[in-house]
């Protein structure tokens, strides 16, 4: 293979990834201090996204459970994208549309926080947990790219809309794995202490 391609690749993501940050650092620290609040008060994350962004909800979600750099207590974080015996049968029984949105509806409480992952913004079952998190008053951190789509339009000015310019869905993801990230080194820095600004 034409290794040009490849540093192409890399070229694309890094520049993107630069011109991001200016755009992204105030909503990913409103991120932040929406998130940490949340677990402050004794309330949940809930995470949803189709294929590679299901897969950014799993990580997520791992690294709070789990943990990021820092040794801490468990955060409590639920990827709704796991449970194959869930979404096939709330897929086969009403609509794949549905399969985030029942989950919220079973699982979500006022002032959780559900973070939905779209690069295109208009993935319907993603648009419809948000749909149900809002009608539920949990608040909505969405990760868009392209125009925001639905996603971007259907939040309040009490959510978070983290939305990364380009048009490219690979790009995007890999941005939105970068915001994830300093999403959990906030929630660290919040806990801890670290930030010297
Ligand atoms: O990872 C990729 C492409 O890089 C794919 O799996 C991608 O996530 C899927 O096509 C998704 O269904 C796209 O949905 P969305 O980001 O527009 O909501
Ligand atoms: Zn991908």
């Amino acid at each position: 293979m034409n290794t040009q391609r490849i540093l192409a690749h890399f070229q694309e993501s890094a520049e993107l990834k630069i011109q991001s940050a200016n755009v992204l650092a105030q909503p990913i620290s409103q991120a932040v201090e929406l998130m940490f609040a949340a677990l402050a008060n004794g309330n949940k994350i809930l995470a949803c996204g189709n294929g590679g962004s299901a897969a950014d909800c799993q990580h997520f979600a791992a690294e709070l459970v789990g943990r990021f750099e820092r040794e801490r207590n468990p955060l409590p974080a639920l990827a709704l994208t796991t449970d194959t015996s869930i979404m096939t049968a709330v897929g086969n029984d009403y609509s794949f549309n549905d399969i985030f949105a029942k989950q919220v509806q079973a699982f979500g409480q006022p002032g959780d926080v559900l973070l939905a992952i779209s690069t295109s913004g208009n993935s319907a079952n993603v648009l419809a947990a948000a749909e149900a998190a809002l009608e539920r008053e949990m608040r909505v951190v969405a990760f868009t790219g392209k125009d925001g789509g639905q996603l971007g339009k259907m939040l309040t000015d009490a959510d978070v809309h983290i939305n990364v310019p380009h048009s490219r869905t690979a790009r995007i993801q890999e941005v939105h794995l970068c915001a994830i990230h300093c999403i959990c080194d906030g929630i660290d820095v919040a806990l801890f202490g670290g930030d010297e600004e």
